[in-house]
């Protein structure tokens, strides 16, 4: 099995997609950034070395959303998905992508997504509803 680790780059209610750029056999297909885990990596340095590597980011992982698995057949892949957040960086393409795009919960589906990634996209629109950080305690009390 191959261990992929990828992405939901979240920001103002929208998530980072990227499309596969050739010659990849993938070309064309959306997907999160992201990539193999290295032997002895964890999964969140492994989402931090590729996102500086695909987009030239520093990002911080938070949860994950979920994992799904590529027909064994096909591709032995585990993907599992972290939602994260943006530290440092403007993302742009490198070799990797050719084209980004910030997509709102209701336009997840307008791109076409890698396979293995559509049974996640149900768990990325429910995380583009939940706020990002809890509201501050001072805040929550004085709405009781
Ligand atoms: N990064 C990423 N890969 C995905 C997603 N969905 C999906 O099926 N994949 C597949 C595509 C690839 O077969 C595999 C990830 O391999 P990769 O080529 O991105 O890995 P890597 O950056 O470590 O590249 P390499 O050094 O092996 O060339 O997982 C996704 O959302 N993000």
């Amino acid at each position: 099995m191959i261990e992929v680790v990828a992405a939901a780059l979240i920001r103002d209610a929208r998530v980072l997609a990227a499309r596969r750029a050739p010659p990849h056999r993938l070309a064309g297909g959306w997907e999160f950034p992201g990539g193999k885990v290295e032997p002895g990596e964890s999964d969140g340095a492994a989402l931090v070395r590729e996102c500086r590597e695909e987009l030239d980011v520093t990002v911080e992982v938070d949860r994950r959303l979920g994992t799904a698995r590529g027909d064994a057949t096909v591709a032995p892949i585990r993907l599992s998905l972290y939602a994260a957040r943006l530290v440092t960086g403007e993302p742009r393409p490198h070799e990797d992508h050719d084209a980004l795009r910030w997509l709102t919960a209701a336009e997840l589906a307008s791109v076409e997504w890698l396979p293995i990634d559509r049974s996640l996209l149900p768990l990325v629109a429910a995380a583009l509803r939940v706020p990002p950080s809890p509201l501050p305690d001072a805040n929550r009390a004085g709405r009781l």
